[in-house]
């Protein structure tokens, strides 16, 4: 780049010939161009050197060409360095001939003048000093590197005649250097330096540093005398033609790359061509090619076998490249096709991919429908079979329990893993239920899988839910909820009956519903009524309720009525268990059938151990009668469990309770609790243990109480026929019984002891039946029916009817009114016995018979059948429970009163005899005709009615025949 400035410079500060010779006549004041000025010192002293003779062919004052074509033949340079560092050119071609007689001063042959040439910038180069091309000796070289060798010579002679001290440095001094050593620079002109990397690069460094001082020089002189306005237009232009010379010298340099013909092998690379010829070279164009022709001696041969043997090796180069060229696009084309090919193979994958997990999301989806629909489809079969469906749900941490460890690893749909400490065994346990609830799960969430036995009560079934589990793991959270209640925190009781009214409205243009519901808890092994503001007050317990808003008052009041209390487990434990019973009759409006649907849900007193506890006095009073019930449930479990023919229900109130939904045709649901801190572990564990065992106890399948309106005139038939007989025999017995003196043995004997100590009245039935009064018209006001005793030795029912002497006003807010009520008058059949006992215990007006004989026969007949035991267990305890006046004579005839359908529908359900299946056969169906009604208690007051004459009234409530092992036990009893 710098040559080419330069020679544009020195082209541009050349004066052409006519200016020159103008300058030299004085027509032109003289302007000497610094380049010119450098070549007359070097050519100068060139002469000096090797005289006169020896300078004939250069000039004085030379002009570019005269110092080219001078130094030519390389004669004076050799001879020159020759003198300037003695044996420095071992060879010096003479010339042969006057070089005078050849035109361009080409007195050697070319061979003579390469030679020599090449031999001077050999030793040149040898010493370290700045060298030049052979070429620039030819026409279109660059003159100024040989003047810039040709000073460089000088100042190194100079150098050395001083004696050759110190550094030697081109226009000063410099080291001389080992001949085969470079030059060490000391300019750090940064310009330069960039340019002098390598050593090998040290002479040209310095070749450019000539340059560069050559370069501002001519800068300078070019910029020396013009005005400062003109010197952006001349730099403008210079620069545009050192731009023009460079493209120019670029392109001359491409067209050298082409591969040139055998016949004319280039010499250097550059414009020059040398053409053979046998003795002379001429000049072949302006450029100063030179033709060498083929008649060369073979000594001239060396040089062009050498430029044969680079050009072969460019050629081979250029050939291996281009081979490589052509090896590197084929395999760009192979990698480029490759790629396109990946491409599109992995387009093609994504795709796959994307169907792949397309497909897999929708298996995915369907695999969780098919889940579901398996856990549906598990749930029927378990609906089919009767299971008792198990639910579980964890308690989350409460607020004060912080760092906890919780045992519960891992919740999936209906399997809970719990961690278990090495004293109890494996490490990790799972247990697997209907559904199991965690921590988050909200109360929504959890009725939501209720919701269905909710319609099924509608549907006429009879529905258990029951909520088991340690003190403090959540039940009564579940059944009703938190202590501040909000519509979003009520528990299932408030749901089921707000979702039981929403249904009921929904189907009111079809069915129309009664709902009545009733609380009651078991506290200490006693049962008392919860909804009414006090527990011994004489109401009915039976609440008929029209809407959500009274039910919750009724559970509301329930709630609070409950006994509760602060334990070390639970602040508020509760200390009772409770249960709500909802009843639910549905008259369809097209057929005129009954469908009955009873409901239960119990909260449970939650199992505790007294040491972690810490309960003492009442509470541990509390606990004990707690346990021992639950533990009386856990042996009802097992039992049933192990389809042992005798089910232990008797053992406690609880399972007394419970009867009806563990043991009969109900669709029942537990709800398991447990809490997930590491110290309530042990009973955590039990408790799920006892919870697999409860889903394992099959009930059979759930039945509908559905009456049809053909079965139901039928069976009014049947009663109407059956109480004519009644008449009929009752008048006979009557007169009988009247007759019959003291002493008589059995059961007549026994009945009328009982009677007589009752101070009731026998009535006739013609009396009851002849008004077809509603069976029982408990529902008026003091009224109540509660005693049915049957004669059962005869295979005939002796029926009493107890009427409540007093007839005291008992009507309250919410309760039954069966005037209005459209509830049939069956339902009050089947429930009100047992009702009556409930609600007017004896002592409110009762004439209540106890007789030491029946204790007797009570204690004989102990290990009577289950059913029977328990009715006679249930009326004795709820005697207790009111002024003890209820009499066992009272068990005996709530005991004839029950049958195993009703005791699935009773308000307390467990408190009458099982509706087993062993019960089933020998309790016959009831229903029907009503045996009373206020008109009734009118007629009757508190009179014994003639029990046959009843019995026939309701032995359709009743089988025929009562199985020989109950018959036999029955008349023990009496
Ligand atoms: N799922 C739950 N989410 C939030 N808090 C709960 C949950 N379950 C229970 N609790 C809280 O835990 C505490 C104990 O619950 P709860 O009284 O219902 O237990 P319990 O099993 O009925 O106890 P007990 O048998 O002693 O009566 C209460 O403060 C209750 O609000």
């Amino acid at each position: 780049m710098a040559s080419v400035v330069e020679d544009v410079l020195n082209r541009s500060q050349t004066l052409d010939l006519d200016s020159r010779r103008a300058q030299e006549a004085g027509i032109l004041p003289t302007f000497v161009n610094p380049s010119s000025i450098r070549r007359y010192e070097g050519a100068a002293w060139l002469r000096k050197m090797v005289g006169v003779v020896g300078a004939k062919d250069l000039p004085a004052e030379p002009s570019e060409e005269e110092f080219r074509l001078g130094l030519r033949s390389g004669l004076i340079l050799c001879n020159v360095l020759n003198k300037v560092h003695p044996g420095a050119v071992s060879k010096v071609v003479e010339s042969s001939c006057d070089s005078a007689a050849v035109p361009d001063g080409a007195a050697l042959s070319a061979f003579q003048y390469f030679e020599n040439a090449r031999n001077f910038l050999v030793a040149v180069e040898k010493l370290g000093l700045p060298t030049f091309e052979a070429s620039d000796l030819e026409q279109g070289g660059k003159s100024s590197r040989i003047v810039n060798c040709v000073l460089a010579l000088k100042s190194y002679s100079e150098w050395k005649q001083a004696g050759g001290h110190g550094t030697w440095r081109s226009g000063g001094t410099v080291k001389p250097s080992t001949p085969n050593k470079n030059l060490v620079r000391k300019n750090s002109d940064p310009f330069a330096s960039s340019l002098s990397r390598t050593n090998g690069q040290s002479q040209e460094t310095d070749n450019n540093k000539m340059h560069n001082s050559s370069l501002s020089t001519l800068v300078r002189a070019v910029l020396m005398d013009k005005k400062p306005d003109e010197v952006p237009i001349l730099l403008e232009s210079l620069l545009s033609k050192v731009m023009e010379e460079f493209e120019h010298r670029i392109a001359s340099q491409v067209e050298l790359q082409k591969p040139v013909p055998k016949d004319a092998p280039t010499l250097n690379g550059n414009r020059t061509f040398l053409k053979h010829t046998s003795c002379d070279v001429k000049v072949e164009d302006k450029r100063s090619s030179v033709v060498v022709k083929d008649k060369i001696p073979h000594k001239n041969s060396v040089p062009d076998e050498e430029v044969k043997r680079k050009h072969m090796r460019h050629q081979m180069a250029f050939d291996a490249q281009q081979e490589d060229i052509m090896s590197l696009r084929k395999t760009l084309s192979t990698t480029k096709a490759g790629m396109q090919f990946m491409q599109k193979k992995f387009l093609e994958e994504i795709q796959n991919l994307g169907q792949h997990i397309f497909g897999l999301a929708h298996a995915a989806s369907g695999y969780h429908r098919v889940l579901e629909e398996n856990r549906k489809l598990y749930n029927q079969v378990q609906d089919l079979k009767g299971n008792i469906r198990v639910y579980c749900r964890v308690r989350p941490f409460l607020g004060r329990q912080s760092n906890v460890t919780n045992v519960v690893d891992c919740i999936e749909e209906g399997t809970i893993t719990v961690n278990t400490p090495p004293k109890y065994g494996k490490g990790r346990r799972s247990f697997n239920f209907n559904k199991v609830f965690g921590p988050s799960a909200t109360q929504e969430e959890v009725f939501e899988d209720t919701r269905p036995l909710i319609r099924s009560v509608l549907d006429g079934y009879n529905v258990c839910i029951f909520a088991y589990g340690q003190t403090g793991s959540g039940k009564t959270h579940t059944m009703s909820g938190p202590k501040d209640l909000t519509e979003n925190n009520q528990g299932v009781n408030y749901r089921a009956l707000s979702d039981l009214f929403y249904l009921a409205e929904q189907r009111k243009g079809t069915f129309q519903y009664d709902v009545s519901v009733q609380m009651i808890e078991i506290y200490n092994e006693q049962i008392r009524n919860n909804s009414q503001n006090g527990f011994n007050v004489p109401e009915a317990s039976l609440a008929r309720v029209s809407s959500t808003f009274d039910v919750i008052e009724l559970m509301n009041l329930g709630q609070r009525n409950r006994a509760v209390g602060a334990t070390a487990l639970n602040d508020r434990s509760s200390r009772s268990h409770s249960c709500l019973t909802v009843h639910v009759q549905g008259r369809d409006l097209t057929s005129g059938g009954v469908l009955r649907g009873c409901m239960h849900l119990v909260d449970l007193a939650g199992s505790e151990r007294v040491d972690k506890s810490e309960v003492t006095g009442d509470r541990l009073k509390e606990a004990q009668h707690i346990n021992k019930s639950l533990s009386a449930l856990g042996d009802v479990i097992a039992s049933l469990a192990q389809k042992n023919t005798h089910v232990p229900y008797r053992n406690s109130k609880l399972t007394q309770l419970l009867q009806d939904s563990l043991g009969g045709q109900a669709k029942t649901l537990m709800f398991v609790h447990i809490s997930p801190e590491l110290d309530a572990v042990g009973e955590t564990l039990s408790t799920l243990k006892f919870a697999e065992r409860v889903a394992t106890v099959e009930l059979g399948a759930a039945r509908v109480n559905k009456d049809s309106s053909d079965v139901k005139e039928l069976k009014e038939q049947i009663a109407n026929l059956k109480a004519a007989l009644a008449r009929k025999e009752g008048e006979h017995e009557s007169v009988q019984v009247r007759r019959k003196p003291t002493g008589e043995i059995g059961n007549t004997e026994a009945r009328k002891k009982y009677r007589s100590r009752q101070k009731t009245q026998s009535i006739d039935l013609d009396e009851l039946l002849g008004n077809s009064p509603p069976w029982p018209p408990v529902s008026s006001p003091g009224e109540t029916y509660g005693e049915d005793d049957r004669e059962i030795g005869s295979g005939d029912w002796v029926d009493k009817v107890m009427v409540n002497k007093q007839d005291g006003t008992r009507g309250t807010v919410g309760c039954w009114e069966p005037e209005n009520s459209r509830i049939s008058d069956s339902f009050y059949q089947k429930y009100l016995p047992e009702q009556s006992f409930n609600i007017f215990p004896g002592g409110n007006g009762f004439d209540v018979a106890t007789t030491d004989d029946l204790d007797e026969l009570d204690a004989a007949t102990s290990d009577s059948s289950e059913p029977d035991l328990l009715w006679q267990f249930n009326h004795s305890k709820l005697s207790s429970l009111t002024n003890g006046g209820m009499s066992k004579v009272n068990n005996l005839n709530a005991k004839s009163t029950r049958s195993p359908e009703l005791s699935s529908r009773t308000m307390i359900p467990n408190l009458g005899p099982s509706p087993s299946k062993k019960m089933t056969n020998m309790a016959p169906q009831r229903g029907g005709r009503p045996v009373a009604s206020a008109e009734f208690k009118r007629k009757t007051g508190n009179r014994v009615i003639k029990p046959s004459a009843l019995n026939h009234a309701r032995s359709d409530f009743y089988p025929p025949i009562l199985s020989k092992h109950t018959n036999l036990r029955r008349r023990r009893r009496f």
